[in-house]
């Protein structure tokens, strides 16, 4: 089965499917390891590895390899730039940084790696990022025009634009460690538009409430990452993620 049927039968039973988001390059591949297997045992339904900075490369490799031996799911790649490839993946988030003003982002990365895919023919899901307020490291290093919390409109007419190339994926993104997640409003009005295509939430989320708003609002997926690598108890946190999402989209 493909990833994104696996995902999309997730979404079907669940509601919502939560994806757990590790940077290779904020810890050794052990450490991991040890978070992958924790978000696992937590109910989490995918692993996403990436990072804006320092973004690949034989740890990202190394990473994917070891995690691929100790767990089950499917391992998603979400790359800053072409070094954010590696085979040892399932899948890859061919995305673009729909506002972006930088060309290498929206589309000269995916030009350089395009071959790259092509050869090794890793499934691949075509997807609109959408950087929003505050934006974080990953705004500043996508040059992102930074989409305001308070012009959901402006987000939507972005997503609509992903939807009509063709992007089966909108990622909404509030830049990792952000104060807060995204609005309900901003998500609402995103999903209103996007209707049956998956919108992703990311950024700022940190427990369980706050995952149930997001899904209530529309999230299809919640991605959590830098709560989960700061944990004392990855997996304690991760299950109060994961079933606050779940409940609060059938809420
Ligand atoms: C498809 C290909 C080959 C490349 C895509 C290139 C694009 C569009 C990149 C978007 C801009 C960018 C730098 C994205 C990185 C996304 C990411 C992995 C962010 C999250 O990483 P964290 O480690 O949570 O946070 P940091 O931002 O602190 O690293
Ligand atoms: O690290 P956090 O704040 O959970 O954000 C996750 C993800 O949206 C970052 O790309
Ligand atoms: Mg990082």
């Amino acid at each position: 089965m493909t990833v994104e049927d696996y995902l999309s039968e997730v979404i079907q039973r669940d509601g919502v499917a939560h994806i757990t988001l590790i940077d290779p390059a904020s810890q050794k591949p052990e450490e991991s390891v040890r978070l992958a297997v924790a978000a696992a045992e937590g109910g989490t339904d995918a692993i996403m590895l990436g990072g804006s900075t320092d973004a690949g490369g034989y740890l990202l490799d190394m990473t994917a390899k070891m995690i691929k031996e100790k767990v089950k799911l499917p391992i998603i790649l979400f790359p800053g730039n072409t070094t954010g490839f590696t085979t040892s993946a399932d899948c890859v988030l061919f995305m673009s940084l729909l506002n972006s003003r930088d060309p290498n982002y929206i589309v000269g990365n995916q030009v350089q790696g395009a071959f790259t895919l092509y050869k090794v023919g890793m499934e691949s899901i075509p997807m609109a990022y959408l950087v929003c307020e505050p934006g974080g490291t990953v705004g500043w290093v996508g040059d992102a025009k930074i989409l305001p919390r308070k012009k959901p409109e402006l987000a939507a007419a972005y997503a609509l634009t992903g939807k009509y190339f063709g992007m089966r994926y909108t990622y909404l993104e509030a830049g990792s460690g952000a104060d807060a997640p995204l609005p309900p409003e901003m998500i609402g009005t995103v999903k209103h538009v996007l209707k049956d295509s998956i919108l992703i939430v990311g950024g700022g989320i940190r427990d369980g409430k706050s995952a149930a708003i997001c899904a209530k609002a529309g999230a299809d997926i919640i991605v959590t990452g830098t709560v989960i690598e700061k944990a004392d108890n990855a997996k304690a946190l991760t299950a109060e993620i994961v079933q606050g999402a779940k409940a609060g989209k059938k809420a």
